[in-house]
């Protein structure tokens, strides 16, 4: 009885009180934005996703609330792409390989210099922590400091540990998001 009520209440928010709000995921090559996406709209995770050409957009339905998703490539030839994919989303979420603790600082560079565009000033900023279920991986504490974003100023920043193949988290992901989706 008590599902039956949930679907009705899905039902009448989506209808009466739809809202949709986009939402750029960016971030180094293999950082698993494809991989986060793909779970989050209903798919399976696999270990052998293709490295993102270009852009690729999902929808991603949670009650009334639809998020309409951008996903750009991460290799170096596409980073060039992200501000104007970032520009008038209602949330940019920056995705980081804890485990590949190498490419940290490049992340570092990348993040900073996308935060410094005067068209993107004051849209929150949502930095994941992804593959939280390898071992040898940064936590969540370690990720602020080496990403540095107490220096970040301007706008809302939230920062969580997840992973994508055990979908660790990502409820607080959907949440971050969802709660963005009417400002
Ligand atoms: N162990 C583990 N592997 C993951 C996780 N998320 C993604 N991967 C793997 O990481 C690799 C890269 O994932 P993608 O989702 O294609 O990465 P991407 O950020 O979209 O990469 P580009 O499209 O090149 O920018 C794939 O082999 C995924 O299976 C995770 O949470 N845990
Ligand atoms: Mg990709």
């Amino acid at each position: 009885m008590a599902g039956l009520f949930r679907r009705v209440y899905d039902w009448l928010l989506r209808t009466f009180w739809a809202m949709e709000m986009e939402v750029t995921l960016v971030g180094l090559q293999n950082a698993g934005k494809t991989s986060l996406l793909r779970v989050l709209a209903g798919g399976e995770f696999t270990l052998d996703s293709i490295p993102t050409v270009g852009f690729n957009m999902k929808r991603v339905q949670r009650g009334h609330v639809t998020l309409k998703c951008w996903d750009i490539g991460g290799q170096p030839r596409f980073r060039g792409m992200w501000e104007r994919y970032c520009r008038g989303v209602n949330a940019i979420v920056f995705i980081v390989d804890i485990a590949d603790v190498a490419l940290i600082p490049q992340a570092k560079d990348e993040l900073h210099s996308l935060m410094e565009y005067p068209s993107l000033a004051g849209i929150p900023l949502l930095v994941l922590g992804n593959k939280s279920d390898l071992p040898q991986k940064l936590s969540v504490d370690e990720l602020i400091d080496e990403l540095d974003l107490k220096s970040i100023q301007g706008r809302e920043v939230c920062c969580y540990g997840i992973s994508a193949k055990e979908e660790t988290n990502l409820d607080a992901v959907v949440q971050f998001l969802v709660k963005w989706a009417g400002r």
